[in-house]
């Protein structure tokens, strides 16, 4: 199998249960079943789109994979190797170095005290990538033009209030850069953003991948943009995935609403699902 087919992170019949705190008539706990037996793997320099209503686990796979939470049953492999989720703290932090979340509102992912040169010296530091004060400017500087926000000297002293909401999304994205990650999963990275700079996002992140060769989970209910971004579309219903590939999914029978401000990137679901 060549490099480029070789999956980097595999799901295997992922479940993950959240309790309810409450009973239920024959006095168990009830619970809500998020995810059920979803198995699915990821490639670099691939994107794979999770596409499904409000609800429909999406949120909660991306999380188990981040290993923000542990799931209830099932295997996550990293290059081949089952994680284990009782490890160690170093080994969860290494694991975290090489997957990176981007999340869906980028006024709330950055702190509005700290300045755009913490956000991003941060991970350089805490990965070990950067160690002297010069070292780590020279890099900071480095990622905000790789996410295009130049003149980087003028960015990097700026606060998250003094940022458009894409400019902002871009810090997050250098932010999620910093760590020299191989697997990016980016939860609705545009759906909050303004449509006229929706499509300079997804195009930013097309180049990182193409370029730095990243596997991308790119969560999303707007079927445009899962199709614009990714090679390969799963589509989740009630915790499920009830479909999956390269090929189109028939989107129309699970009635996902498609957005009306996407007019941008209308005409793209037009043409491929003709
Ligand atoms: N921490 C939690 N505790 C209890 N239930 C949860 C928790 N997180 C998610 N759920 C439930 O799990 C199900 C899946 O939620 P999830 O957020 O993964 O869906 P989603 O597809 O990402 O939705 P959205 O597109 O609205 O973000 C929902 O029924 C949700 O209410």
């Amino acid at each position: 199998m060549s490099e480029s087919t070789q999956a980097i992170l595999e799901a295997e019949n992922l479940h993950k249960e959240f309790p309810l705190g409450q009973f239920n008539l024959f006095g168990a706990k009830k619970v809500v079943h998020a995810v059920e037996e979803a198995s699915f793997s990821l490639y670099p320099g691939r994107a794979t789109a999770l596409v499904g209503e409000s609800g429909s686990g999406k949120t909660t796979v991306a999380r188990m994979l981040a290993r923000i939470y542990d799931p209830t049953s099932g295997t996550i492999r990293f290059r081949g190797e089952p994680i284990k989720f009782n490890g160690s703290l170093a080994a969860l932090r290494t694991y975290r170095r090489h997957v990176q979340m981007i999340f869906q509102d980028p006024f709330a992912s950055l702190n509005p005290v700290h300045s755009v040169r913490y956000h991003l010296s941060r991970p350089l530091r805490v990965h070990g990538h950067a160690h002297s004060e010069q070292e780590v400017t020279e890099q900071v500087l480095a990622l905000l033009r790789r996410v295009s926000l130049s003149p980087a000297e003028q960015f990097i002293e700026k606060y998250p209030h003094q940022l458009s909401g894409g400019q902002r999304q871009r810090v997050a994205i250098a932010r999620a850069l910093a760590a020299r990650p191989e697997i990016v999963l980016a939860d609705e990275p545009v759906s909050m953003l303004d449509v006229s700079i929706r499509l300079d996002i997804l195009n930013l992140l097309a180049r990182l991948k193409d370029e730095e060769r990243l596997a991308f989970l790119f969560i999303t209910h707007d079927i445009a943009s899962a199709r614009y971004f990714a090679e390969d579309t799963l589509v989740m219903y009630a915790g499920q995935m009830v479909e999956g590939g390269p090929v189109k999914p028939s989107f129309s029978r699970l009635n996902i609403p498609i957005p009306s401000s996407c007019s941008r990137l209308r005409p793209i679901l037009i043409v491929s699902s003709a």
